[in-house]
């Protein structure tokens, strides 16, 4: 009888995913809700296991790679509990021989509603004026109170326009927003007329736009794609919008542009250094934080939890994994 496979889940994640582990192998799990094991915890626990399931706080880099392949059993496979994936050295992995995959498509319309509500919530000053309330302050109706930015009818420009802007684009049509995006790579002429998608150079999006929103993956070629020039272009009246990974933009360049009132707001669920968050932002009324929630739903992350185990148990029976990053 071959061995059963050691599996290692680095956090406590939603139910459903355990059995499928449990059918095939041995599982150990961090079932400390909230406990994220540090890089050194990591590389104490995680050699001699066959599989690991990680979420996108866990840095799996060369490191730890090579230690989970130089130990019996070797590391073959970290799924990964995430569409993003530069929580990992991927071609450290790729180079060792172990698989990597992630969870797409699972978590796109979750996230392209948490896009669009923190949109609707930084242009019409909901946080803000809900503190206004519970602090006993609304003692009656203003004109001139809380008066905010209008989203129906406005200029969306959508930076990465993949699954997710995609589905923020097709939000935006129920706005009657005009919908610009911007893109490594042109997207075809029959997805731009369902999203109602139009391609444009990233200045001029900048510079056109009452809300940008961003959605492309970080890599090194993203790596604070929203800088001090950038922002300097956008219209002052305009708000940021990021859900897609904080150093994507330059977070220092950012609380500069929002003190200096070169743009009216932001809407933030990723940080450049997270979890820690720069702490002007925290002071700032026109700005939206929220701590990396964008697939948070249960059911999203159920769908996500169980991915990750398939793609896991796919390479454990000897067949490809659905979702594989490594070549
Ligand atoms: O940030 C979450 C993800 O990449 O799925």
């Amino acid at each position: 009888m071959p061995e059963r496979p050691r599996i290692l889940i680095t956090q406590k994640i939603l139910p459903d995913a355990y059995p499928l582990l449990q059918a095939i192998g041995d599982v150990e799990a961090n079932m400390d809700e909230g406990v994220i094991w540090s890089s050194d915890e990591l590389l104490r626990r995680a050699p001699g296991h066959d599989y690991l399931l990680s979420l996108v706080t866990d840095t799996i880099d060369a490191k730890l790679l090579e230690a989970c392949a130089n130990t019996t059993p070797r590391l073959k496979m970290v799924a990964n509990m995430a569409v993003g994936y530069n929580n990992i050295d991927v071609e450290a992995a790729a180079r060792l021989g172990i698989a990597v995959s992630n969870t797409p498509g699972v978590l796109s319309d979750t996230t392209a509603d948490l896009a669009f509500a923190l949109l609707l919530a930084v242009a019409r000053r909901i946080p803000e004026s809900e503190r206004f309330l519970r602090a006993g302050k609304f003692t009656g109706w203003g004109p001139l109170m809380f008066c905010g930015t209008d989203v129906t009818g406005a200029t969306l420009g959508i930076i990465g326009a993949g699954r997710i802007g995609q589905l923020v684009a097709k939000r935006a049509s129920g706005f009657d927003m005009r919908v610009l995006y911007h893109n490594r790579h042109r997207l075809a002429p029959e997805v731009e007329t369902r999203y109602g998608l139009t391609y444009t150079k990233l200045d001029d999006l900048l510079r056109a736009s009452d809300f940008v929103s961003l959605h492309a993956p970080y890599l090194p070629a993203t790596h604070h794609q929203i800088g001090e020039r950038e922002l300097e272009l956008m219209k002052s009246s305009a708000f940021l919008i990021n859900t897609a990974r904080g150093p994507v933009v330059d977070e220092k360049a950012l609380v500069h542009a929002l003190q200096a009132g070169e743009i009216a707001g932001a809407g933030l669920d990723v940080f450049e250094r997270e979890p820690a968050v720069e702490s002007e932002l925290l002071n700032m009324e026109n700005v939206i934080l929220v701590p990396h929630i964008a697939s948070a739903t249960y059911a999203t992350r159920t769908r996500m939890a169980t991915m990750a185990a398939r793609n896991l148990v796919a390479h454990a029976l000897g067949e490809r994994p659905p979702n594989l990053v490594t070549p």
